[in-house]
């Protein structure tokens, strides 16, 4: 009884004095709909498909918005000019992270960095990732990712109708390689089921809003055995997966590297950098070594995925747009060979695929959230500290203004005079977030996801299904969830001829 009377005090207390902190300064706040009292505008936060939601909102009130959940504030951003001058020009202000007690204290999943928050740590991290993934080293993987692109069309020839299943493990293949220097062959890989789950918890636990520990992070003390308290139970479950996740197969590389028989790995030369042991730096430079080999994993594999599936089903269902890409591959490309990292400037019709696949389909529509690490004011506006911002990636790449009839797609809107128009907006405005946590993997996602694309349509049609009208029996849906998929779809992937398979060996 007396923890309950307890618990109920706390609760009244902190939305109190939450509710009175967010109106301690009388400079008004950017447009928004009305809160309620004491809750806020907590039942005005978007809980499910949440890019919809927050696209109704922009239309609704602009694109600066601005919400209160009891005493949490959170500002939208729809539009390049206000992402840029807050995101961007004002870095130092706006590239914190939110501390959320259920991600950060019950699951630890603030190790990864893109949830990590602002300060010295994080920007050691940045450096030793971006040291790895900068554009202009990016060559030193192409011989991996291209030996693993061949598997992989090899095993949608020989098995068609695994075609998802194939192109899902390839993704993760590609990066366990590049990082660890493991070569897996499925998805029932423990390192890929384990990384799976992983990311089944990022989605669960970081959506802002979802835990109401989150709201009233005093509930993360409540004992394991109280009604309601199910939530430690998740956390605890998703935290031994993501400790197994992050130093299994870099124990692994660690115990080769000894044994010297570790070949070449993102993992094996961060080690070979460490200070010696007992060295006072070596515990957080192992520390920090085992968090960009994770979160590579975790941030690299199933994003590209989600877009590569967004691909496959909107080729089939434009097969105009395919028509046209296999022309431009047969003229560039030819016959007997695989299309190359070498071709893609050439490749002008494939590149306005990918960069038309990018905008149309956003794996993260409202990129990660930011967070601010101080009060500031803008326009006229108070932006307390500790506000989540989000840029409204979603609604800047599907904008009327910008983009002519935004839902469909049509790959020809990047093509002026026969080459790549730079003028018009593309992902890099917003697919892959923003200022300074603006994704760091991104030009590898970008140019795995063109060598992917352009040799599978140089050796395949993907076919849509027909219905009993002859039309197309699947539709381009979005799923709902953190990271975001198409909705499940079929297709068919069928050879475009037997000597085009010839390249395979098979
Ligand atoms: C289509 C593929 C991808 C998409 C759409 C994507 C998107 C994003 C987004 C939206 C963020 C958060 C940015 C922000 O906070 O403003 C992010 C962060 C990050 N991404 Fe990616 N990403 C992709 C692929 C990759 C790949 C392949 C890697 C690794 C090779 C990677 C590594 C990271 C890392 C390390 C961060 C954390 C950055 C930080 O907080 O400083 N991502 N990504």
């Amino acid at each position: 009884m007396g923890v309950f009377l307890a618990l109920a005090v706390a609760i009244g207390l902190h939305i109190v004095l939450r509710a009175w902190r967010s109106t301690w300064s009388q400079l008004r706040r950017p447009p928004g709909p009305r809160g309620l009292p004491i809750v806020g505008n907590f039942f005005d936060i978007p809980s499910e498909r949440h890019w919809e939601g927050y696209h109704e909102l922009a239309n609704k009130y602009g694109d600066i918005v601005y919400l209160e959940s009891f005493g949490q504030s959170i500002m939208v951003l729809s539009t390049v000019q206000r992402t840029k001058e807050l995101l961007e020009k004002r870095a130092r202000i706006y590239s914190d992270k939110p501390r959320s007690p259920m991600a950060f204290d019950l699951m630890n999943y603030g190790d990864f960095m893109g949830l990590m928050p602002y300060g010295t740590l994080w920007k050691r991290h940045r450096r030793a990732f971006t040291k790895h993934f900068a554009p202009a080293d990016l060559s030193r993987y192409h011989p991996t990712t291209t030996k693993n692109v061949r598997k992989y069309l090899k095993n949608v020839a020989n098995d068609p109708s695994k075609w998802m299943g194939h192109t899902k493990h390839l993704f993760s293949a590609i990066i366990l390689e590049i990082t660890y220097g493991v070569e897996t062959t499925s998805l029932q890989d423990p390192l890929i089921r384990d990384m799976t789950e992983v990311i089944e918890g990022f989605s669960i636990g970081c959506l802002p809003g979802r835990w109401m520990v989150d709201t009233l992070p005093f509930l993360k003390y409540v004992p394991d055995w109280l009604p309601g308290a199910g939530f430690k139970k998740l956390a605890a479950y998703y935290r031994a997966v993501e400790e197994r996740a992050r130093n299994r197969p870099f124990d692994h590389v660690m115990k080769a590297v000894l044994d010297g028989t570790a070949p070449h790995s993102v993992s094996s030369s961060l080690i070979a950098d460490f200070p010696d042991p007992g060295h006072p730096a070596r515990t957080e430079e192992e520390l920090i070594a085992r968090n960009i080999a994770a979160v590579t994993h975790l941030a690299g594999a199933d994003t590209t995925v989600g877009s590569a599936l967004a691909f496959f089903v909107l080729i089939a269902l434009h097969p105009e747009v395919q028509r046209k890409a296999q022309l431009e591959l047969d003229e560039v490309v030819g016959f007997g060979r695989l299309p190359t990292y070498e071709d893609r400037a050439s490749l002008v019709y494939i590149n306005a695929i990918l960069k038309e696949s990018l905008r149309y389909h956003q794996v993260t529509p409202l990129a990660l959230p930011h967070s601010t690490i101080s009060d500031n004011v803008y326009e006229g506006y108070f932006i307390p500290k500790g506000t989540i911002v989000m840029g409204n990636a979603w609604h800047i790449l599907h904008d009327p203004d910008i983009f002519k009839d935004p839902m469909a797609f049509r790959p020809e809107r990047y093509i002026k005079d026969g080459k790549i128009d730079e003028s018009v907006l593309d992902w890099s405005a917003a697919a892959f977030g923003f200022g300074r946590r603006i994704c760091p993997g991104r030009h590898m996602a970008v140019e795995t996801l063109y060598v992917v694309f352009a040799s599978t349509l140089a050796l395949f049609d993907i076919v849509a299904p027909k219905d009993e009208n002859g039309g197309p029996s699947i539709k381009y849906g979005i799923a709902d969830g953190g990271i975001v998929h198409p909705e499940p779809f079929e297709v068919i992937l069928v050879p475009r001829s037997k000597d085009a398979l010839g390249v395979l060996d098979i």
